[in-house]
This record gives structure tokens, sequence and C-alpha cells, in this order.
């Protein structure tokens, strides 16, 4: 237990990248594709590992991960902390990170957990969740509102009904929660596609805080020049 002088909830990062990126239909796993020169995960790693407010960065690798080694990591300095625990889904990923950092973590520790397919995280996401999020009860993700008209199909597409909109956001990462809360939660949940999901269905409401759509996740071949373009043009965006 941490002296209660100096008390100050750490915040711990986890990146899931144990996925293998079947829909960006590449020869290696889209973590690895390279993006202006280095590998789509280092520019998130980079941010997280430079901003003051993040203690330390767990990456979850897969158990057989040949890539990681073949890269020099020691810039990002001892905050970076590689775990070769993924699992077969997203989440058992990030269950798997939680509970390899139990005796680190402490029930009040903030977790942030970080797609390393989101390679145009800025500082200013990471600063602004943590700072609305500071003394929420519960936690929550940075979100950006859902600006096309959404439909609801039947099996032969079909529309089945508009969606209003006016409530829709799309849930990005960082998701920042309390260590314990998070892992019961997931530990309790099922198919899953996120953290804030596990937390819903505990019961408790995460806070949604706006972020942009330049923090997008790279999923299929054309997302990657996307991110390209926004990495080389975010500072006139
Ligand atoms: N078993 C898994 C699956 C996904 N992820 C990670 O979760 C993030 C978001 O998942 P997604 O974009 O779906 O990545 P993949 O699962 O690799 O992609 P695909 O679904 O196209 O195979 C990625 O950083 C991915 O590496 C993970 O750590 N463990
Ligand atoms: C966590 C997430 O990025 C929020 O939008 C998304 O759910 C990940 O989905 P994926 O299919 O695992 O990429």
């Amino acid at each position: 237990m941490r002296a209660m002088q100096n008390f100050r909830p750490r915040h711990f990062a986890i990146v899931p990248a144990a996925g293998s990126g079947s829909r960006m239909g590449a020869a290696q796993p889209k973590q690895y594709l390279d993006l202006l020169g280095k590998p789509l995960i280092r520019h998130s790693l980079e941010v997280l590992c430079a901003t003051p407010e993040i203690d330390k960065v767990f990456v979850v690798l897969s158990i057989g991960d040949a890539e990681w080694k073949r890269y020099d990591w020691s810039d990002l300095g001892p905050k970076l902390v590689p775990l070769f625990c993924g699992g077969a889904t997203r989440a058992d990923s990030v269950l798997g990170g939680l509970r390899a950092i139990v005796h680190e973590a402490e029930q009040s520790d903030w977790v942030l957990v970080h797609d390393a397919a989101r390679p145009c995280l800025a500082r200013w996401h990471i600063e602004k969740l943590v700072r609305e999020l500071a003394h929420d009860e519960v936690g929550g993700l940075l979100a950006v509102p859902v600006a096309d008209t959404l439909k609801r199909a039947d099996a032969h597409r079909h529309v089945l009904e508009t969606v209003p909109r006016d409530s829709l956001w799309q849930a990005q990462t960082p998701q920042m929660f309390r260590y314990v809360m998070l892992r019961r939660a997931l530990e309790a949940a099922t198919n899953v596609t996120d953290e804030a999901s596990a937390i819903e269905a505990a019961g408790l409401r995460p806070r949604l805080v706006e972020g942009d759509a330049t923090n997008l996740k790279v999923t299929y071949p054309l997302d990657l020049h996307l991110a390209e373009w926004i990495l080389e043009n975010r500072g006139s965006c």
C-alpha cells in the first residue's frame, strides 16, 4: 500500500496488441505494418510514454508474437512493459493484461485501455480524458458523435429502420476505468467489444468524453492511408 501523503491515483495504460488484423488482409498483423517509417503500434506507444500523466504502458502481445523483439523500444524508456499474454478475443487480451499487473495496480488506480490499432492518438486526447474523468465515480471513454444517418437492415440488406442518431456516439479508445472495477466487470462479461460494455453490463454508466475523428481505428487498408494523412497533416486540421 502506497504512503497516503503523496497519494495520487496512478494511470496505467494497457494496449491490446495481440490481434491478427484479418480485416486488413496484410501478410503481418496490422500493428506492425509500416506507418511513416515505423511500425503502426509505435505511434501511440510514443505518445503514451511521453505523456506525464501516464505512469506505465503495458502492451499486451500474443504469446507467440515474433515481431516485437525485432524492434528496439529502449528509447521509449522504462514506462514501457511488454506482456506476452494476449487471448483469443480483444476482451481476453485486456483481461490478461489486467491480471498480469495484479501485484502492481491498486484498487483506486486508473487503467486506460487503448487499441494499438489507433495510431493517431494525441496527447490532448489523453489529457482531456484524464481531466474530465478525474472525479467521476465510474470512468468513461473517448467518443465522437455519429455524423451519418444510420440504417438497421435485415439479412437481405433491406432497410428495417432509420436509427435516430441525435444521441448516438461512436466509441473509441482510450477507455478509462478503475483497476478493480474494470477487472471484475470483464471477468463477469461475455461477448463485449469494448471495456465500457462490460462496465454497463455491471449496471454502471460510463461517461463519454468527446474526442475527434482523427483517432480512427486502422481496420481496413484504406484506414492506413487515412492515418498516414492525419499524422502528416494533423497540425493543419
Ligand atoms: N485477440 C485480440 C484481438 C484484438 N486485439 C487488439 O485489439 C485492438 C482492436 O482490435 P481490432 O481492430 O479488431 O484488431 P484485430 O482483431 O487484429 O483485427 P481483425 O478483427 O480485423 O482481425 C487491436 O489493437 C488488436 O491488436 C487483441 O489484443 N487481442
Ligand atoms: C474498442 C473499440 O475500438 C471501440 O470502438 C472497438 O470496439 C474495437 O472493436 P474491434 O472489432 O475489436 O476492432
